[in-house]
């Protein structure tokens, strides 16, 4: 018998109920949560974390249902800047699911399928972090993304330009001759809020964040993009930090026990 996604994210509930004695690493339903680019970054936006070291927040977004001809009524009434990034609204993993594509003009923006979430695009200087996050550990790694845009490009460009998966194809700006200003890490003590207060939110112990630094800026970032289990082989020093998360669960669990 083939389970759909639901009732096989219940099977695993109903067995974590009826067994409490095993350890859920992640609950499925907050699993969930991430695969919908509507809700994914709603944790980011409802926090407003603003502080001395800076403010973390998300683009502007709007969700397009259906009905494609609508899309340039229904950006200009929320108030959008072009250049948009269009993105499937189901993030599962699936090919389809990471086929973005950049929209320069308004009224091509009939052109693309929906379901979608239209995102304002941030010009970063070319370089985003990748933030991992395993339990109480926190890792940053450079890697290069899309180039700014300019008012010469969107002058002249009036289309829609469909853009292969980057994070696959980018190798990592760690080593690479970068300006400083656009290559500096985010401030760790803004990183470790973000990511406490995101744990709790999402209720996940195992996940990472897409985040840009917007040009121009020094402390002004945006997150982009929450990934459930990425690929942690991207991650340096994944061995200790998998091992350090894994032990750490055993003794909460011993603790408990023994408590
Ligand atoms: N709002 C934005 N402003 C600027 N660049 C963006 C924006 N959104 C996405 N990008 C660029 O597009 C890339 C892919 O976007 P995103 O991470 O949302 O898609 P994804 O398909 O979920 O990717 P991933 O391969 O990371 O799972 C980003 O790494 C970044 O280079
Ligand atoms: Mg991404």
């Amino acid at each position: 018998m083939q389970l759909s996604g639901k009732e096989w994210r219940q099977v695993l509930e109903d067995y974590r109920q009826s067994h409490p004695e095993v350890t859920v690493l992640d609950p499925p339903d907050a699993i969930q949560h991430l695969r919908n680019r509507q809700y994914m970054l709603q944790a980011v936006a409802d926090m407003n974390l603003s502080d001395s070291y800076g403010i973390v927040s998300v683009p502007h977004q709007l969700v397009i249902k259906r009905d494609a001809l609508s899309i340039p009524e229904l950006v200009n009434k929320a108030g959008l800047t072009l250049p948009l990034v269009a993105k499937p609204l189901v993030a599962d993993g699936s090919a389809k699911s990471h086929e973005l594509s950049l929209a320069y003009e308004k009224y091509s923006l009939q052109n693309l399928e929906p379901p979608l979430v239209l995102q304002e695009f941030v010009n970063h200087g070319g370089v985003l972090f990748k933030v991992y996050i395993v339990g109480d550990a926190i890792k940053v790694v450079r890697r290069f993304s899309l180039p700014d845009v300019g008012k010469w490009e969107l002058s002249k460009d009036a289309g829609i330009y469909r853009f292969p998966r980057v994070s696959c194809a980018a190798a990592s700006a760690d080593d690479a001759d970068l300006d400083p200003t656009v290559a500096e890490l985010p401030p760790r003590p803004l990183l470790e809020k973000l990511a406490k207060e995101l744990r709790w939110r999402l209720g996940l112990r195992l996940f990472n964040l897409d985040i840009i630094r917007e040009y121009g800026t020094s402390d002004h970032f945006y997150v982009i993009d929450i990934n459930y289990f990425p690929g942690y082989g991207k991650m340096p020093e994944y061995e200790h930090i998998f091992t350090d998360f894994l032990l750490s669960l055993g003794q909460g669990k011993y603790r408990k026990k023994s408590g």
